[in-house]
């Protein structure tokens, strides 16, 4: 099976997010980022986002990372809280723990296009 499987496919990888934008609105490190976003397209794109990256039959179509995140000063301890979400999420949707770190380990190489390096 594909990472997406394991994710439970795109019912899943939706639940996923879902949990993870309850996480982030009652997260005091991370709700000042998100206060002017339009929550239905972060939703959509990151779905579309995650679904790639584990092999699933989708294509993202948002704006570059670094496009998107280099304006916002995001620091080491604002990922890692990201982080700490994404996993309670997958945690909550049941996801085992060689798949959480399996989706992890994917994520890692966008973390120079999040955090500004001056
Ligand atoms: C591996 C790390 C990350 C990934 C894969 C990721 C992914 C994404 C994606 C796919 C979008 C949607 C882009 C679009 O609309 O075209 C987005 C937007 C956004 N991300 Fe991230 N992100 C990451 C880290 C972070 C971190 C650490 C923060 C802040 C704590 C953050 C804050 C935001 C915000 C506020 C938006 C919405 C921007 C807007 O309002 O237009 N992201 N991210």
């Amino acid at each position: 099976p594909t990472l997406y499987d394991r994710l439970g496919k795109n019912q899943g990888i939706s639940d996923i997010v879902d949990s993870m934008l309850y996480d982030i609105a009652s997260n005091e490190k991370l709700i000042e980022f998100f206060i002017e976003t339009d929550l239905d397209r972060f939703r959509t794109k990151l779905i579309e986002m995650l679904c790639e990256v584990s092999d699933g039959p989708c294509e993202y179509t948002g704006d570059s990372m670094k496009q998107v995140h280099e304006s916002m000063a995001i620091d080491k301890s604002h990922f890692d809280a990201l982080v700490t979400s994404l996993v309670a999420a997958m945690d909550e949707n049941n996801v085992e723990v060689g798949a959480q770190n399996d989706l992890l380990a994917r994520l890692v190489p966008y973390y120079p296009e999040v955090i500004p390096s001056n």
